[in-house]
């Protein structure tokens, strides 16, 4: 169907990665194609751990989008909501969901025309659309994972089957282990923090938006 199907927008710090901190719009695209979102499928799916609802539209400025210029424009408009400060670029992170089931090039630069510097949080089964600056590949084990190259790779953890030391052969330019969400958070915490103390090319990624009442 054309156009862009977005679950919600919504402006607040990036919580994760080496942009955590940042103000960051987020896009969050409808759909992925590791799980359908639905619970009764979770246990069956590719992807069984996702602490994220991007089914349909509903949440905040979620809709179907005719064509880039529109989302652009909600985007753009909400960038500027409490901006004292208009002299830098405006920051998207688009996500979901699966973004790269959508996002295309005619997106791509119309953010760019509006001065957007462009993140992509994805989990790498799909192909890389041109125009993105910033881009963080989360793997799923069991999953073939095209896009072996980016800014930073970004593994959840503890996660059995996912091979991070073939990943380390690959073209990143950092490492990061983010504790899986979920029951028993403490111990993945703790499993993270053992991983890096036996890893040293990996960082710790926490999900500091959750810590700090962030959406
Ligand atoms: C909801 S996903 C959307 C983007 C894309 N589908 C992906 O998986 O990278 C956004 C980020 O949250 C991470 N994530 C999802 N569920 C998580 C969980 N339970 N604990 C920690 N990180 C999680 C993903 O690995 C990814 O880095
Ligand atoms: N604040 C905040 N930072 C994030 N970084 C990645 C997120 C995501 O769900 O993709 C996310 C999110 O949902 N909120
Ligand atoms: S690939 Fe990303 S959006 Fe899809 S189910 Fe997994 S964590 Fe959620
Ligand atoms: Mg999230």
């Amino acid at each position: 169907m054309a156009g862009y199907a977005v679950k919600e927008m919504f402006l607040t710090l990036q919580g994760e990665g080496m942009n955590a901190g940042r103000r960051a719009l987020f896009i969050r695209f409808t759909g992925c194609n590791l799980w359908s979102g639905r619970e009764a499928d979770r246990a069956t799916a590719d992807c069984r751990f996702c602490d994220t609802d991007f089914v349909g539209f509903s949440g905040d400025h979620g809709g179907r989008y005719a064509d880039a210029a529109a989302l652009v424009e909600r985007a753009a408009t909400m960038w500027a909501e409490g901006l004292e400060d208009d002299s830098g670029r405006g920051f998207v992170v688009l996500t979901g969901g699966e973004p790269l089931l959508q996002v295309d090039a005619a997106l791509t630069v119309a953010l760019a025309a509006r001065g957007f510097e462009i993140a992509v949080e994805t989990n790498g089964t799909q192909p890389r659309p041109p125009g993105v600056d910033w881009l963080c590949v989360s793997p799923k084990a069991g999953t073939e994972v095209v896009l072996r190259a980016g800014d930073e790779l970004k593994i959840v953890w503890p996660q059995p089957g996912l091979d991070y030391k073939a990943m380390e052969s690959w073209d990143f330019t950092h490492h990061l282990v983010s504790p899986m969400d979920g029951t028993s958070h403490a111990d993945t915490q703790t499993a993270a923090i053992r991983f890096v103390i036996g890893h040293p090319r990996w960082r710790l990624s926490t999900q500091t938006h959750k810590t700090l009442g962030l959406r």
